[in-house]
Formats: structure tokens, C-alpha cells, sequence
């Protein structure tokens, strides 16, 4: 496919996607995501609706003051009032400034909501282009309700507000009703039946409550249509609008059979997305095209195995091309053997067959009881299962002293790696002296994440349980030791889990 037809991108998510119950923001939000939108490198940034409050009129004045280069637009009802308090906002943006003035077309608009005759709306819709013309010559102009709208007033009004001076002609589906074929016969319409029609560019704003936005907008392309507007997220009215992602991510990946282009950056679709879920707190589902938390996660072992053989078995387009770092293989019960010794060897771990099978039974037994495996379980199973843990450390004797008055004091007795080894130390309390009595003596870095103390039966005599959690180099283990006196149970579980750190560190130093 030789020549492509470059499509204007003309994001709202700060006009139509606020619009969504829940995501109004304040004018310091809208500013970092038109911020973002700059650098994701949008044609078009709706930045609000001046009239509705002074709140926005001042969101999008500074947005028309602060960003260079997209052009800033302002929607506004098709009377003076709106519009002259839209190009207020606007002018700041010189001829990057768009007013957006819109009225609806519909049968059921006119007569229910807006109580005019079609003669009325249509007059209404030429007077506010042409008082928009005093400000500007970059006018958009919208049909709301354009697909509910009679084709051949929905051709009258468009070919009128060209000859008043609009440059950009909007086509709405603004209750998303359309299906992709009748949606790019509307607009096939209107380029075969209005007069003016290549004096402005078409544009499609399509919403999503029949979660066809996206493919009626591409097939709104097809038909001839030059801009699309979509929202970061697709958030907006109700079921939202058109996805700016995944309209953008289609063109991109299909470009084989769509011979169009778009100037976004798409490597920062991702932190848009972030950063507009932390702006209006609305989360993005996981299984949500392009930018959900699963669109680049596979679990299940064929998948992974296709993956790991070659990235596109099952995945059509790079992580990176959003910006994502790489790809997720989440380990669960649905996982296979190549994924779980690929995770085995990023994480240092290079076990014979036979270790690899004792490991994988453990995995799946864990998986049947776990949603998701993390490293650490992994750094776990390795540990406890396979690697023979060597006692480099062994508890002698201790004594610790504490009370009211005395200084707590651990004075403890090891054998380390062979050698008998003999400290005492001063502490906080007799734990902590104890603790720091074992680090003198077996010259451990791993730091304390967890200590805790249980008893294993009631009353006065029972067996203390202790459990250690220790960290480094990114690796944890967990210690466990058990005694009537609950300061020896926790010396145990500290070294326990000291034997485990220096296996699962021997065990990665050979393997590296
Ligand atoms: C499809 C869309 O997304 S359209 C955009 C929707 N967005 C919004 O409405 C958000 C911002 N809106 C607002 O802040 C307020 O609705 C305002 C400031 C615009 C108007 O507030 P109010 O004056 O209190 O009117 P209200 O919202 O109750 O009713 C809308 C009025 O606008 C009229 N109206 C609706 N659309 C248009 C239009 N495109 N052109 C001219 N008048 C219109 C209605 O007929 C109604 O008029 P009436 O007050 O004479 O009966
Ligand atoms: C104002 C117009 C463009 C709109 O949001 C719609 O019709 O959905
Ligand atoms: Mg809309």
C-alpha cells in the first residue's frame, strides 16, 4: 500500500472523558494531562467547556497558554453567550485556538430537548459559525446526534455551517448506536451529497454503548472521514468514547490493510494511561485493550510456551511500542514447565531435571491454593525443597540475660562453617542482642524484613514458634525454629533462615 492519509487526532479526554461521572478535574489536573497529551503528541486537545464553570473557562485558558503545540479547543453551545466566553479561554492560543460549537440534529433532540423546529436549529448553527468567525477561521462544528439524525437535513446542516466558515465538521455518534456499516455509509453519504464537503475535514466522535466506537471510527475512515476523537482510556459520556489507544494501536498494527497514519508517540500511551487513571482515580479493567494490566501477560503454559519459542504466537504488537518494558509471564495454576524454568533461570537457579520435577509438583500444589506465584514463593520452593541446605551455621549453647535492671546481654556459642566461634553482646532487649550476637559471628549482611513469635499450644509451657523473614542481594527466605524458650526459638529461626540465604546465594554463585 503506496501513499497513506494522515489522520488528525483530536483528543477529549479533558472535555468529553471528564464528562464521565467521577473524573472532574481540578485545573492543575488538567494541566499535567494536557502536558502528557503534548508529549503523546495529539493534533487536537479538547481542554473543556469554558461556560460551564469558571473553574473550566480558567483550566482551559492556561492550557491554551501553556501548551505549544497541539491546537487547544473549547467546546460550546451554538449561542453568542457560550462562544464568547469559549474564545476568552481560547485566544490565548493564537491560531491554535479552535472554537467548537455544536447543536443537535436529531428528530428526537429537536423536538423533545431542544424544542425547535429544524428551520431554527439550522439557522441557530450558521449564526454561531458565523459569530465564531469573528474570533477565528478554525471552527469545528458539530451534529449532535449526527447517526439518529435524518440524512438528508444531517447534509443540509453540514453543507450550511461550511459555507458560514466552519473547517472541520463533526460527525457524532453521540449515543452509540451506530454499526460499522451503516456508520461509514453516513459519512459516504455526506461526501457524496454535500456540495462543500472538501472545503472541511470530517471528523467522528463516536461513543461506546454498543462498544463499537472503535470500528466505527475506522470504518468512518474508510469512508473518507480525516479526524477521529477519542479519549485516553476511552473514557467519557456513559460507556465512554472511542479508545485513543486502540483506535491509534489498530492503525498502527494494521497499517498492512489501512492505509492511514497518526503523529502520536505511541511509546507514551502507557504512562498516559497511568497518569490519567491516578488523576481522576478511575482504574482501567485489566483485561482493557492496549493498556490493561493483562493486555501483555500471558498464564496459561501453551501461551507462554509459544511465547517464550517467539514473542508474536501471541502477541501482535511489542509491549515496548506503548512503552512498556516487556511482557509479563504471570505464574499460576495454568502454567507449564518452559515457563516455569525460564522463570527459574532469570532467577539465578539452573536445577538438574530431576529437581526441576520435584520443584514443578511443589509449584502447581502451591498455584491449586495461590492466584499468582511471585518470585519469592519460587526463592521459597528452591529453598525448602530443593537445595540441600548445608548447616554452614549451628547453634552451640546460649545464654541471654535481661530484666528491669540488668542490660540485656546474648552471649551464644556457634559453629561456622567448621570453626567454634563465642561473643556476647549487649542489645535493646534480649532478642536484639541475641540477633546481633549471631551477626557478629557468621558476618551476615541479609537484612531483618519479619520477625515473629507464636506459640505452638497454650499455656505457660508451651512451645515457642518463631519465624524470620531475611532479604538480600533481592532474595528473600524464611526461617522457622521452635523451643520452650522462645529467645533460643528465635536464635533457631534466625539461623534457619541464615542456612537458607547462604544455600539459595551458593547455589545462584555456581549457576551465574
Ligand atoms: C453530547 C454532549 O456531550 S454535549 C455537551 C454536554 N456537556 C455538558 O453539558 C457539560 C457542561 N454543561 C453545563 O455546565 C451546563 O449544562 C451549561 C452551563 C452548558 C448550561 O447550564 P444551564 O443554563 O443551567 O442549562 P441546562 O444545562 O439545565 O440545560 C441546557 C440548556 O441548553 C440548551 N441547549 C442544549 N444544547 C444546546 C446547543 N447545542 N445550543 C444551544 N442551546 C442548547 C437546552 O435547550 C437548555 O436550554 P434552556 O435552559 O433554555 O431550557
Ligand atoms: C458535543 C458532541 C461532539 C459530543 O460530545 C457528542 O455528540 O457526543
Ligand atoms: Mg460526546
Amino acid at each position: 500500500m503506496s501513499e497513506k492519509r494522515r489522520i488528525i487526532i483530536f483528543d477529549t479526554t479533558l472535555r468529553d472523558g471528564e464528562q464521565s461521572p467521577g473524573a472532574s478535574m481540578n485545573i492543575d489536573e488538567k494541566l499535567r494531562v494536557a502536558h502528557q497529551l503534548e508529549k503523546l503528541n495529539v493534533d487536537v486537545i479538547e481542554a473543556g467547556f469554558p461556560i460551564a464553570s469558571d473553574g473550566d473557562f480558567e483550566a482551559v485558558k492556561k492550557i491554551a497558554q501553556t501548551i505549544k503545540k497541539p491546537q487547544i479547543a473549547g467546546l460550546c453551545r451554538a449561542n453568542f453567550k457560550d462562544i464568547d466566553r469559549a474564545w476568552e479561554a481560547l485566544e490565548h492560543a493564537g491560531e491554535r485556538g479552535r472554537i467548537h460549537t455544536f447543536i443537535a440534529t436529531s428528530d428526537i433532540h429537536m423536538e423533545r430537548k431542544l424544542q425547535m423546529p429544524p428551520e431554527k436549529v439550522l439557522e441557530t448553527a450558521v449564526r454561531a459559525v458565523e459569530h465564531a468567525k469573528k474570533y477565528t477561521d478554525n471552527i469545528e462544528f458539530s451534529c449532535e446526534d449526527a447517526v439518529r439524525t435524518r440524512l438528508p437535513f444531517l447534509a443540509q446542516v453540514v453543507e450550511a455551517v461550511i459555507d458560514a466558515g466552519a473547517t472541520t465538521v463533526n460527525i457524532p455518534d453521540t449515543v452509540g448506536y451506530a454499526i460499522p456499516h451503516e456508520f461509514y455509509e453516513i459519512i459516504k453519504y455526506l461526501r457524496d451529497n454535500v456540495r462543500n464537503i472538501d472545503r472541511a475535514i470530517i471528523s467522528v466522535h463516536c461513543h461506546n454503548d454498543l462498544g463499537l466506537a472503535v470500528a466505527n471510527s475506522l470504518a468512518a475512515l474508510r469512508a473518507g472521514a480525516g479526524q477521529i476523537e477519542c479519549t485516553i482510556n476511552g473514557i467519557g459520556e456513559r460507556a465512554g468514547n472511542c479508545s485513543l489507544e486502540e483506535v491509534v494501536m489498530a492503525l498502527r498494527t494494521r497499517h498492512d490493510i489501512m492505509p492511514y497514519t497518526t503523529d502520536v508517540v505511541t511509546e507514551h500511551i502507557y504512562a498516559s494511561s497511568r497518569l490519567l487513571s491516578t488523576v481522576t482515580g478511575i482504574s482501567v479493567q485489566p483485561n482493557k485493550a492496549i493498556v490493561g494490566a493483562n493486555a501483555f501477560a500471558h498464564e496459561a503454559g501453551i501461551h507462554q510456551h509459544g511465547v517464550l519459542m517467539d514473542k508474536e504466537t501471541y502477541e501482535i504488537m511489542t509491549p515496548e511500542s506503548i512503552g512498556l518494558n516487556k511482557n509479563k509471564l504471570v505464574l499460576g495454576k495454568h502454567s507449564g514447565r518452559h515457563a516455569f524454568v525460564a522463570r527459574l533461570k532469570e532467577l539465578g537457579y539452573d536445577l538438574d531435571k530431576d529437581d526441576i520435577e520435584r520443584a514443578f509438583v511443589r509449584f502447581k500444589t502451591l498455584a491449586d491454593a495461590k492466584k499468582e506465584i511471585f518470585d519469592e514463593d519460587i526463592d521459597a520452593i528452591v529453598a525448602d525443597e530443593i537445595i540441600r541446605i548445608d548447616e554452614r551455621y549451628k547453634l552451640l549453647q546460649m545464654n541471654v540475660t535481661s530484666g528491669s535492671f540488668a542490660a540485656p546481654t546474648a552471649t551464644v556459642q556457634m559453629e561456622v562453617d567448621g570453626q567454634i566461634r563465642k561473643i556476647a553482646v549487649l542489645g535493646a532487649g534480649p532478642v536484639d542482642a541475641t540477633f546481633k550476637a549471631i551477626r557478629e559471628l557468621t558476618g551476615s549482611q541479609a537484612k531483618l524484613e519479619q520477625y515473629a513469635v507464636g506459640a505452638i499450644t497454650g499455656g505457660t509451657d508451651a512451645q515457642g514458634e518463631c519465624t524470620v523473614r531475611l532479604r538480600e542481594d533481592g532474595r528473600e527466605v524464611i526461617g522457622q525454629g521452635a523451643d520452650e524458650d522462645i529467645i533460643v526459638a528465635s536464635a533457631k529461626a534466625y539461623i534457619n533462615a541464615l542456612n537458607k540465604m547462604a544455600s539459595v546465594m551458593e547455589r545462584r554463585r555456581v549457576s551465574i
